[in-house]
């Protein structure tokens, strides 16, 4: 699979699918978005909204009733893009009567993995995953829910894949298994793949996705950025007396801004303005009683667009 760095790397068009026929669930409605190839791009919204089924036409495990999807410029079935993605399902429910090293070989030799060095990844990955080799010789019917995400992770990235579909991936993990998870995903992005993440938790979104989309009721409602490569966002506190001094202030620093409750004011900006911040206040005689980075601040769209 050889991604074209000026085409995105998934290319989602226009895509429906319904379940059912007496009476049919819609579960995506003419869905479109694009991922670019190194994004780590994060699918957010309600239980039922649709993101899974969303993730399986873009694995190629289902087919849109209407729409086209692209991976690479191919289809998501095609073998070589199979040989390049790493998936976690949503729920990790292996070969139970499988050891978990007999389950991890299994899939390393199914990669094409010569012997001794499948042996080699299948530990170092259980190793990071913190599955030691008494975990690897018991059965995947006796793990935990911990465990077992922990060994789908690790089946996920055996083959070093070029794009990664997580869904839920922290679920059920401990605070060291969540920290785990987010370090694997700047890790994945760091080495230039591409990851799309399915979570509930918006904070880990918050922290590693540079996009998201927002889906309700099989539709896509937005797009947000996270990050941007020239701009970022610092929250301001001030007396809320002192509040249109401080609009007044931002406005000539020539930001974009949003003003809040309680004296707080958001304010988009290039990062080249940031030196240009607290002078500007300061010299207007505005009292800055904070002045921090702003969070995306993924919980409040969330319950807005929910
Ligand atoms: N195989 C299926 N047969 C019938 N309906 C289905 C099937 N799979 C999903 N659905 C329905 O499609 C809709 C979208 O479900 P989906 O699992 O994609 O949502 P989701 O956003 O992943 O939800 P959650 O956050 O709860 O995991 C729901 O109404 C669901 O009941």
């Amino acid at each position: 699979m050889s991604a074209n760095p000026d085409h995105p790397l998934v290319r989602v068009e226009a895509v429906s699918k319904r379940f059912g026929r007496r009476r049919p669930v819609q579960a995506l409605s003419s869905v479109s978005f694009e991922v670019q190839q190194g994004e780590v791009f994060g699918l957010i919204g309600p239980n039922g909204a649709g993101k899974t089924t969303l993730l399986s036409c873009l694995l190629g495990f289902l087919k849109p009733d209407e729409g086209h999807i692209t991976v690479a410029g191919l289809p998501p079935d095609a073998l070589a893009v199979r040989r390049q993605t790493g998936y976690l399902p949503e729920r990790v429910g292996y070969a139970p009567e499988l050891t978990g090293e007999a389950f991890l070989l299994l899939h390393a030799r199914l990669l094409g993995l010569p012997e001794p060095q499948a042996k080699d990844r299948v530990f170092e990955l259980a190793q990071r995953f913190g599955l030691g080799e008494s975990d690897l010789k018991r059965r995947l019917r006796t793990y935990s829910r911990g465990m077992r995400q922990r060994v789908g992770m690790a089946q996920a990235l055996l083959g070093e894949p070029a794009i990664l579909f997580l869904d839920e991936p922290a679920s059920g993990m401990d605070p060291q298994g969540v920290m785990l998870v987010r370090e694997v995903i700047l890790q994945a992005k760091a080495r230039g793949a591409t990851v799309v993440l399915n979570s509930h938790q918006l904070a880990e979104v918050e922290r590693v996705c540079d996009r998201v989309a927002f889906i309700k009721a099989g539709k896509l409602e937005r797009v947000e950025a996270l990050r941007e490569p020239e701009h970022t966002r610092y929250l301001i506190k001030t007396d809320p007396q002192a509040l249109p001094a401080a609009l007044e202030a931002l406005q000539k620093l020539g930001v974009e801004v949003f003003p809040g409750r309680d004296g707080e004011v958001t304010v988009r900006l290039l990062k080249s303005q940031i030196p240009a911040l607290a002078p500007a206040l300061v010299s207007a005689g505005v009292p800055v009683l904070a002045l921090q980075p702003a969070p995306a601040q993924l919980e409040k769209l969330f319950v807005e667009e929910a």
